[in-house]
């Protein structure tokens, strides 16, 4: 066996912190053979719930957990971490949108990219998760001195899941057979779930479903599916959440390959380096593929106008709060 890797995660008292620390120690996140040790950070209020947690992580006896740790101390949880799921931050209620949260989350995720950069792992993965999750990315990246900025992911994998979903259901075809989604932009309701380049068991799925419910339905019900589920669940996703961080490591981690699909790619949220004219540095929604561990976004697709004017919309929006946070001080 390996050494282990050091997984940290940030909100770990919390309903995604409960659904996504058993499948990392059970080893759905990097793999079969990959022990892990977790570090699970809080603020005082979320301790206890955490640490109730890493004594169940205990008592599943998982083979590949070597460890797991409590704290809320920023420097020990990040001090030699390869991944970081970096997910405590205050979810939204009813009739919020996600940028309304910018002000109470925005200082979460300065001082924790500070951290990291003082004390990650050369290889570090980041995954921002905690709302709005594009922004705090680029506000923990902005604070990392010396980390690489594409280390620093959000998850856009939750929208490509559900994105997926929804045009397996109207077509009738497993999700298996369904490739090249493509999410644009920000997590947010401006997001593009694009299907101009998806395909339905090899057929391009522009033959199998027509632009009005692209259009009025499909783009819609996909964007707005968080807000759907805090309105059924009565809170925001969690066990939804959790598998998308899950899909999104892995991918990183062990690559987008997959037997018989060498090209597939998925969603994810990185800083631009000016990829499709996005300005360089916003954190945005790109197809990627995972390569030799690194995120490669694929370059050259063709944008027709309807789907250029939404993609700028969405970055149009990543630009103002991009704005924002700085107008905040937080941005380094
Ligand atoms: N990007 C995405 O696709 C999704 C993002 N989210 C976001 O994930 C975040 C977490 O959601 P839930 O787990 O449902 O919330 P929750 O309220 O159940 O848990 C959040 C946890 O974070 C902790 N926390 C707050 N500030 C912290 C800090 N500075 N350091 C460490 N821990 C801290 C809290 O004590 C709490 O235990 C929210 O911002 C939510 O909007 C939720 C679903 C999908
Ligand atoms: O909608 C929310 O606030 C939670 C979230 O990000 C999602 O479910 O996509």
């Amino acid at each position: 066996m390996s050494e282990p890797t050091v997984v940290t995660v940030t909100g770990a008292g919390g309903q995604i912190g409960y659904s996504l620390l058993f499948r990392i120690a059970s080893g759905q996140l990097l793999g079969p053979d990959r022990p892990v040790v977790l570090r699970l950070l809080e603020i005082p209020q979320g301790l206890g719930a955490a640490e109730g947690t890493a004594l169940e992580l205990q008592d599943c006896a998982f083979p590949l957990l070597a460890r797991v740790e409590a704290t809320t101390e920023m420097s020990r949880a990040f001090d030699g971490v390869d991944v970081a799921l970096l997910v405590g931050a205050r979810p939204r209620g009813p009739g919020m949108e996600r940028a309304d949260l910018l002000a109470a989350n925005g200082g979460i995720f300065a001082p924790q990219g500070a951290a990291i950069g003082a004390g990650a792992a050369d290889d570090v993965r980041v995954l921002v998760v905690g709302n709005p999750a594009n922004t705090n990315a680029l506000i923990a990246q902005s604070a990392a001195a010396g980390v690489p900025a594409e280390r620093f992911t959000a998850l856009t994998r939750l929208d490509h899941n559900r994105a997926v979903a929804q045009l397996a259901a109207k077509t009738g075809a497993p999700v298996s057979e369904i490739d090249g989604v493509v999410i644009w932009g920000n997590h947010s309701a401006t997001q593009v779930p694009d299907l101009s380049h998806a395909t339905v068991g090899g057929r391009p799925a522009l033959e199998l479903v027509d632009e009005e419910w692209i259009a009025d339905e499909f783009i819609p019900r996909v964007a707005k599916r968080g807000a759907e589920i805090i309105a059924v669940r009565g809170s925001s996703s969690a066990g939804s959440a959790a598998a998308a961080a899950i899909d999104h490591v892995h991918d990183w981690v062990n690559g987008t390959a997959t037997p018989g699909r060498p090209e597939r790619w998925t969603s994810v949220a990185l800083p631009s380096e000016g990829w499709y004219g996005v300005p360089e540095g916003l954190v945005s929604s790109f197809p990627a593929r995972s390569v030799d561990g690194r995120w490669e976004v694929v370059e050259g697709l063709d944008i027709a106008p309807v789907w250029q004017r939404r993609i700028d919309a969405s970055v149009a929006e990543l630009e103002e709060e991009r704005a924002a946070v700085r107008a905040l001080g937080l941005l380094g």
